[in-house]
């Protein structure tokens, strides 16, 4: 399990924190994945398309063997287990997950794009990612990503909705 990637997870549709744990557990559930860290939840407005409820999101670090299209693959998957249909662009979802970063990779395909292209526009990805990381830095980025964060707009939609504590990656879920 040498590579680490970072996955955002999202839910405005029914039981949004049930949606978050399933996925948690689903992805460690898979022998090829390991959940390392999970930021704390945060209750954010909806960015893109605003007539939609209130998202909780969050961000997860993983250590995988899987390949970065293989740790997509499992993504989509989970995604649809868990009731995922694509109907409007940006729209409401059961579950949505964002593969952010995988190692320093940057890879630009049909399929896969990372970084993920609009995370640095997303305060209720950075917030999160930099509550585990505060100095990261994206591959080929001159500044570190809090810099990001100073420049915008949206963040107070962000708001801790469930607050990790201690360090138990298990104990936010579990409580
Ligand atoms: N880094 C990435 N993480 C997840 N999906 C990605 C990534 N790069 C490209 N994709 C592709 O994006 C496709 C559409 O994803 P999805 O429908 O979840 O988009 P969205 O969540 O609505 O919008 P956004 O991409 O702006 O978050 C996926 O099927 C996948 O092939
Ligand atoms: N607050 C918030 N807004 C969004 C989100 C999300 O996860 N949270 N996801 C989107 C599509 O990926 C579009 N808009």
């Amino acid at each position: 399990m040498e590579n680490k990637a970072y996955i955002a997870l999202g839910s405005n549709l029914g039981d949004r924190f049930g949606y978050l744990t399933q996925a948690i557990i689903l992805l460690e559930g898979q022998e090829k994945i390991s959940v390392i860290n999970t930021s704390s939840i945060y209750e954010t407005d909806p960015v893109g398309y605003t007539e939609q409820d209130q998202f909780l999101n969050m961000v997860i670090k993983v250590a995988t063997s899987l390949s970065p299209v293989e740790l997509l693959d499992t993504c989509l998957d989970i995604e649809l287990k868990l009731g995922r249909k694509r109907e409007i662009k940006w729209g409401p979802r059961t579950l949505d997950l964002d593969i952010l970063l995988y190692n320093h990779e940057i890879v630009e395909t049909e399929k896969l794009t990372l970084p993920h292209p609009r995370m640095s526009e997303r305060a209720f990805v950075i917030l999160p990612l930099l509550e585990m990381d505060p100095y990261i830095k994206l591959p080929n980025a001159r500044e570190p990503l809090a810099n990001d964060l100073l420049r915008m707009p949206d963040r107070e939609g962000v708001r801790i909705w469930k607050q990790k504590n201690g360090e138990d990656v298990f104990a936010l879920i579990e409580s």
